[in-house]
């Protein structure tokens, strides 16, 4: 070794020191915290307004993101001295929804795989999971209709938004696509790689395309078939042990999943945030154009408009929207206020600091 690398590392050992310390230091601050509050640990307003604290401050040349991500880690750290948080997931392991659940939540959480949507919601509505992430948008596929169903049902609460750039990858055991026979994954999965699929198979006629109920799924199969490739995730194939013949096959670079944190608190203010509603007006002419009206009069921006089948008349449809500002400050109280008296229903999901 020579003496500069020497003194390098010297200076490493000595910051490190220091970082143990104040990270430590920072640990019993929170459990401080904890003692003091009652009831609920995870405050998702605190936690957006640390981290776009960091971003501001962070003079580089660690990027935003790394700076993002190993703060998620400390404070995933810091919170489970306070309270350990289980975290329930549409599952298997390796699929996007976990990795929503470590972007948000870091990784010192417990997560529990679950096997369908469905269940995600009962595992928070019955305590067993003190939060659900769950699917709820596609950049290219449009929304999941059966979250939005649930939203409409439940008793939890919207607590948060995650925002998941989705890189989809050709997975196999091996790395010579001439061998594939069968192909793997979840219906958008595909649709999401229509393009890609199309141009680099060769055989492409021969190839049978297979639905799974999750790409995580469709790894596993793949992981016990060597004719056989699946499109999923990278944390896939490392769970399951396959080898990656492309990466980034998705055919919009910036396709992106939104996921929704639920769960059983009302979150407060962080200055940034959305506001989740689902409402429905009565079927004449101009009813929607009336319904909506407020948020221009209170200068509410929306930012997500979808309509559902509202499941109970033919041809009846509910509104699922999304404004910005908290259902607390002053303009958007009134525009839903405004709104409540109009609407034939209005259930306000929740407010949540912006992804
Ligand atoms: O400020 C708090 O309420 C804390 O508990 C501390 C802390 C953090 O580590 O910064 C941890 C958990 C909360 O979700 C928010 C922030």
């Amino acid at each position: 070794m020579t003496e500069q690398l020497k003194q390098l590392r010297d200076r490493i050992d000595s910051i490190d020191s220091e970082l143990l310390k104040l990270i430590n230091m920072r640990a019993e601050l929170a459990q401080q915290i904890g003692h003091q509050k009652n009831g609920v640990t995870y405050r998702p307003e605190r936690e957006s307004q640390v981290l776009a604290r960091l971003q501001q401050l962070n003079p580089g040349p660690l990027t935003n993101e790394h700076i993002t991500q190993l703060f998620i880690e400390i404070i995933s750290a810091c919170r489970a001295m306070e309270e350990p948080l289980s975290i329930a997931y549409l599952g298997p392991q390796g699929t996007f929804s976990e990795e929503a659940v470590t972007k948000r939540f870091g990784s010192t959480v417990a997560a529990l795989a679950c096997n369908s949507i469905d269940d995600v919601f009962r595992k928070v509505e019955s305590g067993t999971a003190s939060y659900g992430v769950v699917p709820v948008e596609n950049s290219t596929e449009g929304a999941v209709g059966r979250t939005m169903d649930l939203l409409l049902q439940t008793s939890l609460t919207v607590c948060g938004e995650i925002e998941l750039p989705v890189h989809q990858c050709l997975i196999a055991q091996q790395t010579d696509l001439t061998v594939i026979q069968k192909i793997y994954s979840h219906p958008q999965s595909f649709a999401q790689c229509l393009g890609w699929l199309n141009k680099h198979l060769p055989n492409l006629q021969a190839i049978a395309r297979i639905d799974t109920a999750s790409n995580a799924d469709a790894a596993r199969i793949a992981a016990a078939d060597k004719n056989a490739a699946a499109i999923a995730g990278r944390k896939a194939a490392d769970v399951f042990g396959l080898k990656i013949c492309a990466k980034n096959i998705e055919d919009d670079p910036n396709n992106t999943t939104r996921f929704l944190v639920i769960g059983t608190q009302q979150v407060s203010a962080s200055g940034k945030d959305k506001t989740s509603i689902v409402t429905s007006t009565s079927n004449r002419p101009g009813a929607i154009h009336e319904l909506l009206a407020p948020f221009a009069r209170y200068q509410v921006s929306m930012n997500r408009l979808e309509s559902r089948p509202s499941r109970r008349g033919l041809w009846e449809y509910v509104f699922f929207i999304d404004i910005e500002g908290h259902q607390q400050d002053e303009n958007v109280a009134k525009a839903l206020e405004e709104i409540r008296n109009k609407a034939t229903f209005l259930k306000i999901l929740g407010s949540y600091p912006s992804a």
